[in-house]
């Protein structure tokens, strides 16, 4: 009886918390109705990857989780979506804030025309995260250490971030995401305007990141998916059609257009 016990405690504190829950999240661009439905908990200190053929809605729910579709003057976001219990589409709720928390990193990599130091520096400034000089060297310093390019950047912290090659500046677009100390890091095909070594080092990096984030990546490769996520959604025509454990996606879908897309005959 106390063993029975014990191993059910066992196996909940083994799971990871539920960072973001969303529950019939509908979303439309004018008459398109682009997300239907959607109720997904993703998990803390875990990558989630978001699979599915081109325009099935990965980047659009994505951008539900830290509301960068506000910023689109067509698009509506209808139903609930929480992270840590808080309803982020409540009316209280700030949204330069709730990006602070939820960092974003993007397609193509986009540094601010600034120095590399101005660059991570920008965010913690507006936040307010630095009393002076010296903790604000320190706040860039250990988010360019997280983002694994200190080392490469660290002589040349003036020098302008746009200089440096694709892969550093992606890494230096991570650097800035987590400098305001996130705790989600969403990141829409960070990969997809790199070469293969600086997607090795990237995707290094958010097998790493997942030790203090819940990382989500919506990507284009199944190979990716499977080499740094261990939950994958699957989204076709903006539905959520199964989700679950990355291993078991790749290896026995339970849906029949889960099993034609990986197996390559959607998409
Ligand atoms: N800014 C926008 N304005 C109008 N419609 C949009 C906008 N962004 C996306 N859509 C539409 O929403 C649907 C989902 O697009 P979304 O970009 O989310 O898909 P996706 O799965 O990320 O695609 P891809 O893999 O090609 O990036 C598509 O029909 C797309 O045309």
């Amino acid at each position: 009886m106390y063993d029975a016990d014990h191993n059910r405690t066992e196996s909940r504190v083994s799971q990871n918390e539920i960072k973001i829950s969303s529950r019939n999240v509908q979303v439309y661009y004018g008459d398109n109705h682009a997300i239907k439905d959607v109720d997904v908990d993703i998990e803390d200190r875990l990558v989630t990857a978001f699979i599915g053929p081109s325009g099935c809605g990965k980047s659009t729910f994505l951008r539900c989780l830290n509301r960068m579709n506000d910023t689109i003057p067509i698009c509506r976001v209808e139903g609930d979506i929480h992270i840590d219990g808080e309803d982020i589409y409540d009316k209280r709720v700030d949204p330069v804030q709730l990006r602070a928390k939820v960092g974003m990193v993007f397609q193509k990599p986009n540094p601010f025309p600034k120095s590399i130091y101005d660059n991570v520096a920008y965010g913690p400034k507006i936040h307010g995260l630095a009393k002076n000089k010296s903790e604000l060297d320190d706040i860039v310093e250990r988010a360019l250490k997280r983002a694994a390019i200190w080392d490469e950047v660290k002589d040349r912290l003036d020098a302008s971030g746009t200089g440096l090659s694709g892969g550093q500046q992606q890494r230096l677009c991570i650097a800035r995401a987590v400098a305001t100390e996130p705790e989600v890091l969403l990141m829409d095909e960070p990969c997809s305007a790199l070469d293969p070594i600086a997607t090795g080092q990237v995707e290094e990096l958010i097998d790493e990141l997942k030790q203090n984030y819940s990382v989500v990546i919506v990507t284009h490769s199944m190979q990716q998916a499977a080499r740094v996520s261990q939950k994958t959604a699957f989204f076709h025509l903006g539905n959520l059609v199964e989700y679950g454990e990355t291993e078991k996606i790749f290896t026995n879908p339970q849906d029949s257009r889960t099993e034609s897309y990986i197996t390559g005959r959607i998409g």
